[in-house]
């Protein structure tokens, strides 16, 4: 293992024929990272990491999983990371125990190491109490948490993540999400997510991907001023202007908008919606600048009773948008434009479902689901 690079994707390239699902996608994860992988529907997060799972192989590309090759060593690969699929492959008629030793004998785990790793792995998914209790008859926050103990039956040092949360109320996300960052806090994981508050709680790193490819890759921070604008919040009163101004009328809507958008390095300003007898603006402003002693002066010099004003760099949230505008993948498909790299893809060029997966159960309905869908993107 080259230093402590834990996840490695180079210039991993996908296609499920006509359909390029990848391209060229990089990027590393290190010891200790919990990372948050993000993108709108059918951007490539789970094909992503269906390949670092070894459940599909790539057109085109490497990956390594812990310093191992996922194509020339997939059970070195297995046997270090834990992995839990967009939808657990649970067996609904076996109590969570069962299910779970069932899971320890496939990994072929002795049974008192079975039995001392359970401790911890029931301890930090929060399962001492369902136990004995038939899968089906679990919630759906209580299944991804069974799960998530199916991924760490065997101690992995690193573990992947595709959409955990989907599917459960905000309490459940919640719990779900508390208990990956306690589990984060002693091992690598690779987290996907369509939620990004979920990303700015339990990660300090994230990698956006769009159509395929990364579009950023950094610390939320840096992803955050990556946008090179600042945000900022004003709102004044709708019915009163400042005391001492008493020959002034309130100010409209328009009135507002008009002087902002004059002040120098404003570049966009637009309405937020309240509820209270105010008029809200949102402008946006240079990273570099502070345009708060000139908003200030201006708001006093029209007798405007001020009621907020604040800065913040963009949100995740709007990073994300502006990233990924346009990748709404409708069509959950994307045509193969440019053939340029058609010699590193020689007899892989029109990949059909080809699930190379073992971990039964559920996963086997997923192989139908993507036979079927592969089907009609053909047909399409
Ligand atoms: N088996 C398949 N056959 C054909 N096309 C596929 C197959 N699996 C995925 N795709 C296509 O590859 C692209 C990437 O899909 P992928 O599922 O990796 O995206 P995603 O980011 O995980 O999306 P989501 O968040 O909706 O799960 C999509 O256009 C999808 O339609």
């Amino acid at each position: 293992m080259t230093g402590d690079v834990m996840i490695e994707a180079s210039a991993l390239t996908k296609r499920y024929g006509a359909v390029r699902a990848l391209d060229k996608v990089s990027f590393e994860v290190h010891r200790g990272e919990v990372v948050g992988f993000l993108g709108p529907n059918g951007a490539g997060k789970s094909t992503t990491m269906r390949i670092l799972t070894c459940f599909i192989s790539a057109s085109a590309g490497m990956a390594r999983v812990h310093g191992y090759d996922v194509f020339d060593e997939p059970l070195e690969v297995r046997r270090k990371l834990g992995y839990l699929p967009q939808r657990a492959p649970l067996y609904g008629e076996m109590s969570v125990w069962e299910y779970l030793s069932f899971v320890a004998d496939m990994r072929n785990l002795d049974r008192s190491v079975f039995r001392k790793r359970m401790k911890g792995v029931v301890e930090v998914c929060g399962l001492a109490q369902s136990l004995g209790r038939d899968i089906r008859t679990l919630s759906h926050g209580y299944r991804q948490r069974v799960g998530l103990a199916q991924a760490l039956v065997h101690d992995p040092p690193i573990l992947i993540l595709d959409e955990p949360t989907s599917d459960l109320d905000p309490n459940e996300k919640a719990e779900v999400i508390r208990y990956i960052k306690e589990i984060g806090k002693e091992r690598t994981i690779l987290l996907s997510t369509h939620n990004l508050s979920e990303v700015e709680t339990a990660c300090a790193r994230a990698i956006i991907v769009s159509k395929g490819r990364v579009v950023a890759d950094g610390p939320l921070d840096g992803i955050r001023a990556r946008s090179g604008k600042v945000r900022y919040v004003v709102t004044v009163h709708e019915q009163k202007v400042l005391d001492g101004s008493s020959g002034r009328k309130p100010p409209s809507a328009e009135e507002v908008q008009e002087s902002l958008r004059k002040l120098p390095g404003v570049s966009t300003v637009s309405e937020l919606p309240t509820d209270d007898k105010a008029h809200s603006f949102q402008l946006l402003g240079a990273l570099g600048q502070d345009i708060r002693p000139e908003l200030f002066s201006l708001i006093v010099q029209k007798g405007w009773l001020l009621l907020e004003m604040r800065r913040d760099s963009q949100s995740l949230e709007d990073v994300f948008k502006a990233l990924t505008k346009g990748d709404e993948r409708r069509d959950r498909g994307r045509p193969l434009i440019d053939v340029d790299d058609d010699e590193d893809d020689a007899g892989d060029d029109d990949d059909t479902d080809e699930d190379e997966g073992d971990d039964g159960a559920d996963e086997d309905a997923d192989e139908g689901d993507e036979t079927s869908r592969e089907k009609t993107d053909k047909k399409d």
